[in-house]
């Protein structure tokens, strides 16, 4: 059982490279649909990754359709503050690999995708009246920790001691 982080033609590489961390610290693969907003030796991108994307199980896709093309029968999660269902109530702990999409910065994942697949939608609580949106790299972690706690956080032991090593 598996989860992965998909993000559809992420933007700001900020947001990819802390979501890269988090995929290096929890052993998920991260699938990236282009176009990507940024190219992938960005500054910014690796300063945000820091040190961890040769830990990364890394994929590219040409756009969407080539993603669902190359993965058919995956179950899909589309994360978005339209969906009906809260992301917590629904069951990650059913033996299923579970592939999590998130939209980009500016404009979240297309309209006509979530239309069709309504079913797979999912959102995170939040209020509207101050913030039209949550940003991109809090839901991804907030979403793959739920999933890995009803999972029990398999392999997700320390297996450093820490006295000696800088805090970062
Ligand atoms: C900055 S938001 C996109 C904002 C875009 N204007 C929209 O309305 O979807 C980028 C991505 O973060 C995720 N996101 C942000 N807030 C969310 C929420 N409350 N529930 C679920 N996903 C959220 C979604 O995947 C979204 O596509």
């Amino acid at each position: 059982m598996t989860n992965h982080i998909v993000l559809f033609e992420p933007q700001i590489p900020a947001n990819t490279g802390n979501i890269a961390r988090t995929c290096a610290a929890t052993n998920t693969p991260l699938h990236l649909i282009e176009p990507l907003g940024f190219s992938t030796d960005d500054k910014q991108l690796k300063r945000a990754g820091l040190d961890y994307w040769n830990d990364v199980d890394l994929t590219y896709y040409k756009n969407l359709a080539d993603f669902l093309e190359k993965n058919p029968t995956i179950s899909l999660h589309l994360v978005t503050k339209f969906g009906h269902d809260v992301y917590s109530d629904v069951d990650y702990n059913d033996g299923k690999d579970h592939y999590f999409m998130f939209g980009k910065e500016t404009t979240g994942l297309p309209e006509e995708f979530m239309r069709d697949n309504e079913e797979l939608c999912v959102r995170i609580p939040m209020n509207d009246e101050h913030v039209r949106s949550l940003n991109l790299s809090n839901t991804a972690a907030l979403v793959i920790y739920e999933a890995l706690r009803q999972q029990s956080f398999p392999n997700l032991e320390l297996t450093h001691h820490y006295e000696n090593d800088k805090l970062d």
